[in-house]
């Protein structure tokens, strides 16, 4: 990443020397403190206290992913004065993914839904949303991916809008821009359009993170490709715009999102947050990891039980691409076992998984 990332900008000696730097510390060195005093240094602070001085090998993967993206941030100039403040070192490759062959077909493939049955469009809408999950930078460069997709293991369509009653508030906190972002704004504008939703709250990454997070700005420039687009996608690209307009539909950014922890420590306001919600929609896989814990549980442990402290109804979309799974069937565990392929990590799977279930679904 570190080398794509000097290859992508001409930055200068210091830049590249403090890249360097973390790249050593982070293979083989010690947790350093952070050296800037950009807004989020009092919070991070807080979160990095009891692991300074300790060998990044042994922090846990969740911790470390964070902070080595906090400190990346750090060492290209994102919060120094200077010309690369606030330039987001992504955004190349961001762009160039919202932009190939495959995020297109997504957007012609759109032109099909307005010929489907309610039913068949509901269905549609949650797939893409799901496999669009599938498009994650930070993911490919750590894989070999190949991009082949078996099914889901859990979950279905059917159980995500079983979830929704009464129009209510409908809070998506998204993952990765570009494509799966596209996929996400279309299933907003299904929940509005359907009246599952009278108005629904966004939520992404403050700062870039994970290569290809989604950001408040990342939003704009993926609504700005939809209503660029021709049918169906630049029809639902130019509603979006219009709910943004009227305040059905906001955009927010809680430093919590950037932060290194599971969301069972989720602070007190997004945690009142997310019970004024009548759904919360989990997209992708480390927002999955951070929603059951980062923790080798048996997939067979209830999903219920693993977001028993979460405020509200919630469905979890994501692409398998770590090792933690809960909620499946021992059924489903033994004969995803049994084949050759590394079914949790690769890619090639996908859930559907549902809490907090109304006792009549509509
Ligand atoms: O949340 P996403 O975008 O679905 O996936 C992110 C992710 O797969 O990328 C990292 C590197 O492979 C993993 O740690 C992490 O879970």
């Amino acid at each position: 990443m570190i080398e794509r990332l000097l290859s992508a900008h001409p930055f200068g000696p210091d830049v590249r020397e403090a890249l360097s730097a973390l790249l050593r510390q982070s293979t083989g060195g010690v947790v350093e403190p952070l050296e800037d005093d950009a807004p989020d240094h009092g919070v991070w602070a807080g979160w990095i206290a009891d692991q300074v001085g300790r060998p990044w090998a042994e922090t846990s993967f969740l911790w470390a992913e964070s902070y080595f993206f906090r400190k990346l941030l750090a060492a290209t100039g994102f919060f120094a004065p200077g010309p690369w403040r606030g330039v987001d070192p992504f955004a190349p490759m961001k762009r160039a993914e919202l932009h190939n062959a495959a995020t297109d077909e997504t957007l012609k493939a759109l032109d099909e839904l307005p010929h489907l049955s309610a039913a068949d469009r509901d269905a549609a809408v949650v797939q893409a949303a799901v496999w669009g999950n599938q498009a994650d930078l930070a993911f490919q460069l750590s894989t070999d991916a190949s991009g082949a997709t078996s099914g889901l293991v859990a979950g279905s369509p059917e159980e995500f809008w079983s979830l929704f009653g009464e129009p209510g508030a409908v809070h998506l906190v998204a993952d990765n821009s570009a494509g799966e972002l596209a996929a996400d704004l279309v299933l907003v504008d299904r929940l509005l359009t359907t009246g599952r939703a009278d108005h629904v709250v966004l939520h992404v990454k403050p700062n870039p993170y994970y290569v290809s997070d989604a950001t408040p700005s990342d939003v704009l420039e993926v609504l700005n490709h939809l209503t660029g687009t021709s049918g169906e996608a630049g029809d639902i690209g130019r509603r979006v715009q219009e709910s943004l307009r009227a305040g059905e539909i906001a955009v927010r950014s809680h430093p919590f999102f950037c932060a290194p922890g599971d969301f069972s420590e989720m602070p007190d306001d997004l945690r009142a947050d997310f019970a004024s919600a009548a759904v919360t929609i989990f997209k992708g896989d480390l927002n999955y990891r951070r929603l059951v814990g980062d923790r080798h549980w048996p997939a067979t442990r209830p999903f219920d039980e693993a977001v028993s402290y979460f405020p509200g109804p919630l469905a979890a979309l994501r692409v398998l691409k770590s090792e933690v799974v809960v909620g499946l069937s021992a059924g489903t565990v033994s004969s995803l076992d049994e084949g050759e392929e590394p079914w949790r990590t690769k890619g090639s799977h996908a859930l559907i998984q549902t809490s907090g279930q109304r006792s009549s679904p509509r």
